[in-house]
């Protein structure tokens, strides 16, 4: 039986990762798709922190919020294990369908993760003006991996290193600083078209 396979999201937080599988998903027959993120909240519920319902609309419990609070309880080490153990949590579902995953925007600097990565190519970076996305961080408070003294420095700063980081891990580059959700799922299905999409190796081709 041919088992179904993966398709995975990458990029700065905000990028649009968890909003384009969502839309991936909804218009591409025969995938689902899931996010590490939600996934590391899951864990940290099932250990007794509290963790918002998908009801709640306080907005003292968003899943945003909890997991910047998760991040900040655990610090950096302990939650790129999190997330280590959730993208393994992924990998072991059973599953009909094929998966697109969308990760969390520091997973490139998590090398276990990354590893783990290698089984869920094709790896499409989702590439974004950083300026656009520390107005989308911002607009939602400063997360605690920032430095709050400096947080647009900080942020410019993380995006110009992660930058590289994730053109190297990816097979592709769609630039979606002046795409909607919509037009970057059309993107991503286009160049999937074309390539077949299954090569590992550095981003070359751009939408
Ligand atoms: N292409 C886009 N154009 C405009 N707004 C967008 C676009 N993509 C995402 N957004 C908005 O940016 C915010 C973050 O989107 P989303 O949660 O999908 O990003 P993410 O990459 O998963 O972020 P994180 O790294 O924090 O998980 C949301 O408010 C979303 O509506
Ligand atoms: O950019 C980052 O380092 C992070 C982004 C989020 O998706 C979370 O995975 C976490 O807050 C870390
Ligand atoms: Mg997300």
């Amino acid at each position: 039986m041919h088992l179904p396979a993966y398709l995975t999201l990458t990029g700065l937080k905000h990028a649009g990762k968890s909003s384009v599988a969502r839309e991936l998903s909804r218009a591409w027959p025969g995938t689902n798709h899931i996010d590490t993120d939600q996934i590391i909240l899951e864990r940290a519920a099932r250990r007794g922190f509290p963790c918002p319902s998908p009801s709640s609309d306080s907005p003292e419990s968003t899943p945003a919020l909890i997991l910047r609070q998760l991040f900040q309880e655990l610090g950096h080490e302990a939650f790129a294990r999190e997330e280590y153990l959730a993208l393994q949590e992924v990998l072991e579902m059973p599953r009909q369908e094929r998966l697109i995953i969308a990760t969390g925007g520091g997973v490139c600097d998590n090398l276990e993760a990354m590893k783990l990565l290698e089984e869920c190519r094709p790896i499409f970076y989702l590439r974004a003006d950083p300026e656009v996305l520390f107005g989308r961080i911002a607009a939602g408070g400063i997360p605690p991996f920032l430095d709050p003294q400096d947080p647009r420095g900080s942020f410019l700063r993380l995006a110009n290193r992660r930058d590289l980081l994730y053109r190297e891990q990816a097979d592709h580059l769609v630039d979606v600083s002046h795409l909607t959700v919509d037009e970057v799922a059309q993107a991503i299905l286009k160049l999937h078209d074309r390539k077949g999409a299954n090569t590992p190796g550095a981003a070359e081709q751009q939408y």
